[in-house]
């Protein structure tokens, strides 16, 4: 199996503060998430900032679209995205819509199972229509009820499905040996980082903690 990737979560909505952060962490980091309120509150400048100062970084703008997928998305593709998030609970047709504008960009759309109910199912239907990555995630309001992503993790990995599988939601050091194990191909971790007395060093420790397994 390749290498798991690390993506750094960036959920703060100021511009100079996220463009901070992505700097301090890019040493130990493979992919920049802009998060969902970060992309809401800065739109696609903060796209374009990140792709010119990062040229060599993954880029993920976590757009959770839920409806007019190619339409909503393909703009963020001609930006730099490498990466779009549609929800999984849109439905096929926005799903494919946001498959459509990223094989047009020779970029990758991931399908995000935030609150779907029946994950299996969402995840083999969208996998056979072409999404390159499966998100399963337990968002920051779930999180706050005590809930976690490792269960469905293993739901969707013994599927075998032909994409990648990304996996988010209060992964921290503890947890990350575990996530990477459960076989995530992308391992998704934000306040584990930004809310770390020094980031950079949190950064670091996952890294290290991910290249040990
Ligand atoms: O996607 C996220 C959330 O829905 C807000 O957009 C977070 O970036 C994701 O949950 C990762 O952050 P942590 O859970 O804090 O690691």
């Amino acid at each position: 199996m390749a290498k798991p990737l690390i993506q750094m979560a960036l959920d703060s909505l100021d511009f100079d503060q996220t463009v901070g952060l992505a700097t301090l962490v890019a040493p130990y980091v493979d992919i920049f998430e802009i998060g969902t309120p970060c992309i809401k509150y800065n739109g696609l400048n903060l796209v374009k900032e990140l792709r010119a100062r990062f040229p060599e970084k993954l880029l993920l703008v976590d757009l959770k679209t839920m409806d007019a997928g190619e339409y909503e998305a393909t703009p963020f593709y001609a930006a730099g995205a490498d990466i779009c998030t549609v929800l999984g609970v849109s439905g096929l047709a926005t799903c494919a819509g946001v498959i459509k504008a990223a094989n047009a960009y020779g970029a990758e759309a991931q399908i995000d199972l935030i609150n779907v109910e029946d994950k299996v199912a969402c995840a083999r239907a969208t996998a056979d229509m072409g999404a390159h990555i499966m998100g399963i995630h337990t968002g920051l309001d779930a999180q706050a009820a005590g809930h976690t992503p490792f269960a469905d993790l293993n739901d969707i990995a013994r599927l075998g499905l032909n994409v990648r599988i990304s996996v988010a939601g209060g992964i921290k050091p503890s947890t990350v040996q575990d996530v990477v194990r459960a076989g995530a191909n992308i391992i998704v971790v934000g306040a584990a980082i930004y809310g770390a007395a020094s980031p950079a060093d949190a950064a670091r420790e996952i890294r290290e903690l991910v290249d040990a397994v």
